[in-house]
Parts: structure tokens; C-alpha cells; sequence
């Protein structure tokens, strides 16, 4: 069968996105990692398939599955293109829909200059939910790799992140540290790991090395959870803009039990045709 894809970018964090409403799509981990190899395939950080919803509530289903073949609990990147390419192929025209995901219901609304925003649920902090090995609740835990103990945040925004605070991400060791804590033995699912630099009370920067993937130009739900742990921290107020290698993206949480909400960009790269036999 030859499966047509388009390709979206949001922030540079790329995906293959699949209709899988007008038609059953049913992928191996290894026709996904295909897909996804730069060389062997299209080239993505991430596969997306949206399907008819089965929850009463929302419009579509929506899975990710990163560039290793694993699936996981949400994109955030992702969840904004998605909510574009459904327009885009003419399966829905409406400005707000409400995606069902692994991590639960996620709306999205289109606004001007193809900017979306997204709510995207509550925070999980209760370590064991994250999940996360550590005694108590905090905002900041100790974290031991070669000898070496870093203060990191431990959030789940649907999927796990760590966070750790460095005076300088041009300088910070995202791809040596990066990997050592997404397989930390405190991380049972392994982690995504984000290093922060605070600008202002209203601004950060940030790079996030994806659990799966390595490091990518922008992590949706990274920008999520570094703004929570900012926040929890002091260190920012309740809106603040996430610069990453990829641009900016808009985070506002107002706290506890709140959502957060995310506005960026969701770009269509180009449309083609998976050849028979890769999908
Ligand atoms: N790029 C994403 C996150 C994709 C999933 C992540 N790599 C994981 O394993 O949890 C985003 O924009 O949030």
C-alpha cells in the first residue's frame, strides 16, 4: 500500500503526520523507525497518527510514537501541527477540537498567523506518577550521575521531564549529561531532560534533549515543564516566553491544578507518498 504523509514542523521539532481516519494504518517499530531515519526515510523526531476518537468528549485521536519506534504520552509540537493538518486535509474546519491522547483529553485552538494554542492539562508532580524515584515531593531533588549531584525538577506534562537550571544553555552539557539522566535508574521510563537558563522573570531559554531522540530544536512539552519548575522555583512569574534553538513559544500557568497553556507555530512542510512497502 502507498500511504500518503505530510511533513509539519513546529519550531524545527519534526514530525510525519498520517490520516488515519480515511484509512486503518497499523505500523510496525520498525517501519516506524524507517519512516523516521533521515537517511533510510522521510526523516522525523516524531511520527503522528490521528484516528477516529473513541472517547465521547473528543474529535480525534491522536499517537506519537518517537524516531526509536516507542510510543509515548504526548507531543506537544505535535499536538499543534496535528490540530493544523486536520484542517489542512479537510477533516474538520472547526478552530477548536479536542484531541484524545494517552496523558487524557488536549485542546487545541487556531488562532492568527498559524499559531495554535493548547491546553495542556495539569502538571504531574507527585513523583510516583511521574514517574520518579524520591522519598517526598519537592521542587528541586538532588541527583547523583558519575559522582556528580545536580539539582534538577522532576515534572510529567503526560510525559516525564527533568529540569535542571544552568547559568548558560550555550555552554550546558546537553549532549553528555542529556543521556546519562534520560537512562538515570531514578527514571523508570526514562526521561526527557530539559537545561533551562533563566533571562528575566519573564523569559527563559532552553534545549531539551529528547527521551529517544537526542536533542531537538524545540520540545513542546519541555517548554511546559520548565516553565512549571520555574515557577514552583520563583525564579519566573506565571507567563513566559520559552526561547529554544528553534524560537519562541508562549507558556502561562497560573498554578496548582491549573493547566498549562502553550501558543507556537505549526508548519506544513510538504505532502508525499510513502512507497509500497515502507508502511
Ligand atoms: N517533541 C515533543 C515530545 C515528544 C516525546 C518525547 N520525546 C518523549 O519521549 O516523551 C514535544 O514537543 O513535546
Amino acid at each position: 500500500m502507498s500511504l500518503s504523509f505530510t511533513k509539519m514542523q513546529g519550531l524545527g521539532n519534526d514530525f510525519v503526520v498520517l490520516d488515519g481516519v480515511n484509512a486503518s494504518i497499523h505500523l510496525t517499530p520498525e517501519q516506524i523507525r524507517t519512516i523516521a531515519d533521515r537517511r533510510l526515510g522521510v526523516g522525523c523526531d516524531q511520527l503522528l497518527l490521528v484516528e477516529p476518537a473513541t472517547h465521547a468528549d473528543a474529535d480525534f485521536r491522536y499517537r506519537i510514537w518517537n524516531a526509536d519506534g516507542g510510543e509515548v504520552e504526548h507531543c506537544g509540537n505535535g499536538v499543534r501541527c496535528v490540530a493544523r493538518f486536520i484542517v489542512e486535509r479537510g477533516l474538520s474546519d472547526a478552530t477548536q477540537l479536542t484531541f484524545q491522547t494517552q496523558r487524557g483529553l488536549t485542546r487545541t485552538e487556531r488562532l492568527a498567523d498559524g499559531l495554535v494554542r493548547v491546553d495542556m492539562g495539569a502538571p504531574v508532580l507527585k513523583p510516583a506518577d511521574i514517574p520518579f524515584l524520591a522519598d517526598a515531593q519537592a521542587n528541586q531533588y538532588p541527583l547523583t550521575v558519575d559522582n556528580t549531584t545536580w539539582q534538577i525538577a522532576a515534572v510529567s506534562m503526560g510525559n516525564p521531564h527533568a529540569v535542571l537550571r544552568v547559568d548558560n544553555v550555550d555552554q550546558a552539557p546537553v549532549s553528555t549529561l542529556g543521556p546519562l539522566i534520560e537512562h538515570h535508574p531514578c527514571f523508570p521510563e526514562r526521561v526527557n531532560v530539559g537545561f533551562m537558563q533563566i533571562i528575566d522573570p519573564k523569559r527563559i531559554r532552553l534545549r531539551v534533549f529528547e527521551r529517544a531522540v537526542g536533542e531537538t530544536p524545540a520540545c513542546g512539552t519541555g517548554a511546559c515543564a520548565a516553565v512549571v519548575a520555574s515557577i514552583l522555583n520563583g525564579w519566573t512569574e506565571a507567563q513566559v516566553e520559552v526561547s529554544v534553538p528553534g524560537g519562541q513559544l508562549m507558556i502561562d500557568w497560573q498554578g496548582l491544578n491549573t493547566p498549562v497553556w502553550m501558543t507556537g507555530p505549526a508548519v506544513s512542510v510538504f505532502e508525499g507518498r510513502l512507497a509500497a512497502g515502507m508502511a
